[in-house]
């Protein structure tokens, strides 16, 4: 049986500030570093040993990654990283507080914002500083490729050739994938895996630090799915994540 585990970084500090973060490359919070450790413990516990790994240009996805394998003693797994694991690029709300931005819009709004599967937020303009065609990391990548604001299908666009042409690829010839990524580039990779409709990814929300595993045969169909952790914890966080983007009462 092939296993490949998809691991949502753990809590960022716009994250717990309730920030819309996208392609921003914030870091990790106290507790997000805990639940990397955490996360790197229960894959350990369960037998996990990888192969390689893949993460995003992000330093919140990389941080999670290498200390979840430190945890682990598997540091020396080849790790590759690739712009198209980036989380959803959130456009113009990009450092906007989510329950604020409920306030003002409605609830509704945001949730339009945060889950429809084709509706981007506004773009972020040109000479916006946060414009990642601006920043030299993504030098070597053709700036008509690079995002100013994303829906999550456009997300799943551009991160299928990478899940086609390389994930999927490895896991032909190896045993066990480690995937450090985000909120949204996870549940584009998972709506593609389990072929999830345009509505019903709607109401995935994926906690931070839970390893979320999918086992495949070895022609790679994919034969079950579960996270790694107590059912009622991870229902709970999972509400937690929905409930980011509506108003406080
Ligand atoms: O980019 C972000 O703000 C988070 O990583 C994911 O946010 P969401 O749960 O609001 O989509």
């Amino acid at each position: 049986m092939k296993k490949l585990v998809l691991l949502r970084h753990g809590e960022s500090v716009w994250n717990k500030e309730n920030r819309f973060t996208g392609w921003t490359d914030v870091d990790l919070s106290e507790r997000g570093v805990n639940e990397a450790r955490e996360a790197g413990k229960v894959m350990k516990e369960n037998g996990f040993f990888f192969d390689l790994a893949y993460t995003s240009y992000l330093k919140r996805a990389i941080k999670t990654l290498n200390l979840a394998l430190e945890e682990m003693d598997q540091m020396w797994i080849p790790v590759k990283k690739s712009w198209r694991l980036n989380e959803k690029h959130y456009g113009n709300l990009q450092g906007l507080n989510k329950a604020e931005m409920a306030s003002k819009f409605g609830d509704e709004q945001v949730l339009i914002w945060r889950r429809s599967y084709d509706v981007p937020p506004m773009p972020v303009a040109d000479n916006d500083e946060r414009n990642p065609r601006l920043d030299a990391r993504y030098r070597g990548v053709d700036p008509e490729l690079i995002p100013l604001t994303e829906s999550l299908k456009e997300t799943v666009e551009r991160m299928v050739p990478y899940w086609e042409g390389e994930i999927r690829e490895s896991l032909k010839t190896n045993e066990q994938v480690l995937v450090a990524a985000h909120g949204n580039s996870l549940r584009a990779v998972i709506k593609y895996l389990k072929n999830i409709s345009d509505q019903d990814i709607v109401t995935l929300n994926l906690p931070t630090g839970i390893p979320y595993v999918f086992e495949f045969d070895d022609q790679l169909n994919l034969q079950k799915d579960y996270f790694l952790g107590d059912e009622e914890t991870i229902k709970k966080l999972m509400e937690e994540v929905a409930n980011q983007g509506k108003a406080k009462k």
